[in-house]
């Protein structure tokens, strides 16, 4: 059972003080570990989140070198397009900080979003044969070191929506969907095994309008319908799932 800590801030202001301080911390521990440090962005208000880790002291302290990035989700839409999560967290992050170019890992986005899942899952297949990414020896799934995952009002987290049969996935490391009730419809993502297999989770939601969703993955709310696990409930890292919230995602808990 995953361990849960619970950390909701005056403002999402605060909070991204605290995100950058939780992500910088664990950066050094894995430079001083492992010297590689693996890190899974989601899209949505999450890049926004991380505006504190670009500015001093963390963007001086920080070893970007050893920085390795990697998506959650993706839109099966050109890196230039606005629906492009690579194009968020570059305009947003990566144009900002010295990560090499090579350890960015983007999809192939000249695919179908059948073909770009496909393809990346091969490209972490081969990370995990060159010791890029570690293997969970518990899950046998490919483990990343931080996951940052965002949580939509419906509880999705990557493109991972309520009721879908792709919460059920658990053979591939990365699948596909096309009728993503969040546009754009068509998206890879990874799946839980994948995501539950890291050590450390941080799921960052500011603002009221997750305010339900929070109540109910973490307050004991009714979901939806009795018999569905929302995709968030479903969060359950091998190590620590840790929330950042602010005053307006906790307001109903
Ligand atoms: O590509 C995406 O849409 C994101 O990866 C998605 O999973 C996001 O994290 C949630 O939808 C929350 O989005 P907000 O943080 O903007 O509410």
């Amino acid at each position: 059972m995953a361990q849960t800590e619970k950390r909701v801030f005056d403002s999402e202001e605060d909070l991204a003080v605290s995100l950058a301080k939780y992500i910088a911390h664990l950066s050094d521990q894995f430079a001083k570990n492992k010297g590689l440090f693996t890190v899974v962005l989601s899209g949505g208000s999450l890049i926004e989140c991380l505006r504190k880790l670009v500015e001093p002291p963390y963007v001086d302290s920080i070893d970007w070198s050893i920085w390795h990035i990697f998506w959650l989700d993706e839109s099966a839409v050109p890196k230039t397009h606005v629906d492009s999560n690579y194009k968020l967290a570059y305009d947003g992050f990566l144009s900002k900080v010295p990560i090499p170019l090579g350890n960015v890992y983007a999809i192939d986005d000249t695919l179908s979003a059948e073909g770009a899942a496909e393809e990346y899952e091969a490209r972490l297949k081969h990370l995990v044969n060159s010791k890029v990414i570690d293997i969970s020896a518990k899950s046998g799934f490919p483990k990343f070191d931080l996951n940052l995952l965002g949580m939509g009002p419906d509880a999705h987290v990557a493109s991972l929506f309520p009721g879908h049969p792709l919460l059920k996935e658990n053979k591939k490391w990365v699948t596909f969907i096309k009728d993503s009730p969040k546009p754009p419809p068509e998206r890879i993502t990874l799946t839980f095994p994948v995501i539950n297999s890291s050590d450390y989770i941080a799921l960052v939601v500011p603002g009221d309008a997750q305010a339900d969703a929070v109540s109910i993955a973490l307050g004991g709310g009714n979901p939806p319908t009795a018999d569905e696990t929302l995709p968030v409930q479903r969060v359950a890292p091998e190590g620590l799932l840790t929330w950042f919230l602010d005053k307006d995602a906790a307001s109903k808990l």
